[in-house]
């Protein structure tokens, strides 16, 4: 079978500008929402771990577990998808600090992934258009210089801030916000 990526971005773009309060190079970037599938305290979650990386690039860490089998030791293809969406929107979200959401996401899986295997992926900021926000990463198998594995391209597009109020939980999204008001150094 042959593959023929289509060019990326599919736009024209204009180069990612970071938030002025983006966190450095080196940060930890720890859990946006304990209840996240994606990066919270949730049984059975990805419990991804990200950090800043150089070159507008955030490194999260995935670990496979039995929880996250498709076919016996292997890890299912939509979690994989699952940890690209969250990385991508860690790059998107800490990096931009825009409100966005993933809008098409697409991946191409190259090799198994066993259960006990760590993904290393690197997301990066490809560039904007308007509230399109065109992201890309690679996941490298057992080290960051390992063979990669998975890798994905995503748009976000920017959404105010109501979005999350009136399409999700109000008051839930209100306690988020004033728990990163007490924690935040730069809001
Ligand atoms: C207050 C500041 C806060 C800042 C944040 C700070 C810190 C946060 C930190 C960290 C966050 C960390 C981690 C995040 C972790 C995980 C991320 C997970 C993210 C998700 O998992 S999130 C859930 C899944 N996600 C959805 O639940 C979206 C459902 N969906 C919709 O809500 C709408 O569909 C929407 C809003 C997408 C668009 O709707 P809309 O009406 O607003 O806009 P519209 O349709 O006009 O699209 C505008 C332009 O995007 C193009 N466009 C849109 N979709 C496209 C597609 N699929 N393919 C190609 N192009 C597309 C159009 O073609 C148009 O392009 P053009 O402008 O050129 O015409």
């Amino acid at each position: 079978m042959s593959r023929v990526p289509g060019s990326w971005p599919p736009v024209e773009i204009e180069p990612p500008v970071l938030h002025p309060n983006a966190p450095a190079p080196g940060t930890d970037l720890g859990v946006h929402f304990a209840e996240c599938f994606g990066c919270g305290e949730v049984e059975g979650g990805l419990h991804l771990r990200s950090s800043v990386g150089d070159d507008q690039t955030v490194q999260s860490k995935f670990t496979v577990t039995r929880a996250h089998q498709g076919a016996p030791g292997l890890a299912h293809g939509g979690l994989l998808a699952c940890a690209f969406d969250e990385a991508l929107g860690s790059a998107v979200g800490n990096l931009l600090r825009r409100p966005a959401v993933t809008g098409r996401l697409e991946t191409d899986f190259r090799r198994p992934v066993p259960v006990g295997s760590t993904l290393y992926i690197e997301a990066r900021l490809d560039g904007t258009a308007g509230r399109k926000i065109y992201v890309s990463a690679d996941g490298r198998l057992d080290a960051p210089d390992g063979p990669v594995a998975v890798s994905a391209r995503g748009l976000f597009v920017q959404v105010g801030i109501e979005h999350f109020s009136t399409h999700g939980d109000p008051q839930a999204l209100e306690k988020l916000a004033e728990a990163q008001r007490k924690n935040q150094i730069n809001p």
